[in-house]
């Protein structure tokens, strides 16, 4: 049977007092409990709060009624839980967090048992095509991609939110997002997908959020490309100018300089191509080629030679591609393969941790690291390393394969902790340190690259600045990095101002079941905290996994083979 509304508890709403009260955070609640609504809140000013609140009145009006919170990955739905049920007032016992690794049978019977569940979309997409849920269950989804841009497209959010709110319509949604959309124009397809009723925005800017944004110094810094590495960029160009030359039919948009021209683009070009009956194969091979070469010529300038190696492809047999691998051999047999951004990131953290910042000590200081490629995290930790104890660097990244084949770490609390008391005092992070985990104050970060969109670049920013003010720090390489940093922060001023003015087509909501003259309650409610069950199962997964790394110091083992571990969770299995 449907939910019911409990007439009685819903003449009322309660605020929780528990923290100081905002009033930003009082009228986006107010609000989100009336109309679905997309909240976009610029980082670290306590959107974990306002779900709370928004949850906690529903659990009050619909004593049957299940509520779920979407994220990302699971790192995430594991801090969400334990952080929301700290301050919303919900019990934690009436909580759970789902996924994979819970039994189907398990998971039956927890969505039996719980009313709040914390889980990936994927996870609810499976639990409805198992049919162990009803989604007419569900009085309230609380979606926290960090990116609800995610919310379109074939992904597991928008055909699940989209079954979801088909089939029981009076399900409220609540999107909350640091920026909805790096596109103006991919705003409306959210909010269609999410059946969105209201917008709550706010930027940097808003007078109600401004007492609460902490000052972030940001410094860009420009890397000149050292002439060495300028010689194998030029070869490079030139073969990526001959291939250019053969497109003459407008394959690729835009600038045809090898210097500019970006995968993306190649990749997108490919894509038309194949659309189209009758498209030239060579044309498409030629694309195919020079999406190798892009990504080479990115990965040169950003990161260094090294990657470039990896990437080339094995199609030509030119004499000039030839001589560039040779030129790429002999500079790296000289060790000049090193790229200015690496001294230049020691250097940085070398003067950052040698002279306290005001308000802490050398010792509580840290960093982070952003990088996008898992290689150059494993570089930049071994560079690193050389430094200590001054600088006390530790791999931060996903689960997933890395490019030997090797397992990603599963985001160890323990690496966390090490974090949090400065046993670790840098993090190299991949992009899962970009997507609200709460590891701690961080006082400087620093972008290896330039984030490659503004989503990415304020999530990134906003990792400092939460408690205490932070600094931000981009490397760039002279001209593409540079250029590519300048188009991504005029794009993301085009989208908040399109946001702020444009008129979006919102939805009504079909049903009103809420009185209209609700009045709310200002009180500090109790808490009970969430306390994780750990499987056994779980226990030895987070004990054992092996990824080359030592689990203490997130650096690379040596001495103890990998097959040592396993035989080492084959015992304990036992
Ligand atoms: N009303 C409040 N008063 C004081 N502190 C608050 C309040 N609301 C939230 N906070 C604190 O602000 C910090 C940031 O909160 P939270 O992680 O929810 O922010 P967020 O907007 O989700 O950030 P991000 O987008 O980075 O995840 C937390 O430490 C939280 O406890």
């Amino acid at each position: 049977m449907k939910p019911q509304l409990d007439r009685l508890s819903a003449r009322h709403w309660i605020f929780p007092l528990n923290r100081p009260k905002r009033t930003y955070q009082f009228s986006i609640v107010q609000a989100a409990l009336l109309k679905n609504t997309l909240v976009a809140l610029p980082t670290g000013l306590g959107k974990t709060f306002i779900a709370g609140v928004v949850m906690l009145n529903y659990w009050r009006w619909f004593p049957t009624g299940k509520i779920i919170f979407l994220c990302p990955t699971k790192p995430l739905v594991a801090q969400q839980i334990v952080a929301c049920h700290n301050t919303c007032g919900i019990p934690g016992s009436d909580a759970t967090e789902m996924h994979g690794e819970i039994l189907k049978v398990k998971r039956a019977h927890l969505w039996e048992q719980k009313r709040v569940f914390y889980m990936t979309p994927q996870t609810l997409k499976n639990d409805l095509t198992a049919e162990i849920m009803d989604l007419r269950d569900i009085v309230l989804m609380v979606i926290v991609p960090d990116e609800a841009h995610k919310a379109t497209g074939a992904h597991a959010y928008t055909t699940t939110v989209r079954d979801i709110t088909e089939k029981n319509p009076a399900c409220r949604i609540l999107a909350l997002t640091a920026t909805p959309s790096s596109d103006k124009d991919k705003i409306q397809p959210i909010i269609d997908a999410l059946r969105i009723g209201h917008i709550e925005i706010r930027n940097e800017t808003s007078l109600d959020i401004s007492p609460y944004i902490k000052r972030k110094e940001k410094r860009e810094i420009v890397i000149r490309f050292p002439p060495h590495l300028a010689s194998l960029r030029d070869s490079l160009a030139n073969i990526m100018l001959s291939m250019l030359k053969l497109l003459r039919n407008g394959e690729i948009p835009g600038s045809l300089d090898p210097l500019h021209v970006r995968p993306f683009t190649i990749q997108s070009a490919l894509g038309n191509m194949k659309n189209q009956p009758g498209s030239a194969a060579w044309t498409c091979r030629i694309l195919n080629d020079l999406h190798s070469l892009a990504t080479a010529m990115n990965r040169l300038e950003g990161f260094g030679a090294y990657k470039h190696q990896r990437t080339l492809p094995a199609y030509t047999k030119t004499p000039d591609y030839k001589k560039l691998l040779q030129d790429f051999t002999n500079e790296k047999k000289r060790g000049t393969l090193v790229h200015p951004k690496m001294q230049k990131l020691r250097e940085l953290l070398l003067d950052y941790f040698g002279a306290p910042v005001a308000g802490s000590s050398s010792a509580t200081q840290k960093a982070i690291v952003f990088v996008s490629l898992r290689s150059c995290v494993d570089e930049i930790v071994e560079y690193l390393t050389g430094e200590e104890p001054t600088i006390r660097p530790a791999r931060f990244v996903g689960q997933g394969t890395d490019n030997k084949g090797g397992k990603g770490i599963l985001i160890s609390q323990q690496l966390i902790q090490q974090f949090q008391s400065s046993n670790v005092n840098v993090l190299i992070s991949t992009s899962i340190g970009e997507e609200g985990l709460d590891i701690g104050e961080v006082d400087l970060i620093i972008c290896y690259e330039t984030p490659s969109s503004p989503i990415r670049g304020l999530q990134r920013a906003g990792r400092t600045g939460r408690q205490r003010d932070g600094q931000l720090i981009l490397l760039m390489t002279e001209n593409r990095e540079e250029g590519n940093w300048t188009k991504a922060q005029e794009k993301y001023e085009q989208v908040q101002s399109a946001i702020q003015s444009a008129h979006y087509k919102l939805h009504q909501d079909p049903l009103q079941l809420l009185p209209p003259d609700m009045t709310c309650i200002e009180r500090i409610v109790e808490c009970e905290p969430y306390v994780r069950e750990v499987t056994n199962r779980r226990k030895r997964r987070c004990e054992y996994r092996d990824d080359g790394y030592d689990l203490e110091t997130r650096r690379p083992k040596t001495g103890r083979s990998s097959s040592d571990a396993d035989r080492k969770v084959s015992r304990s299995a036992r």
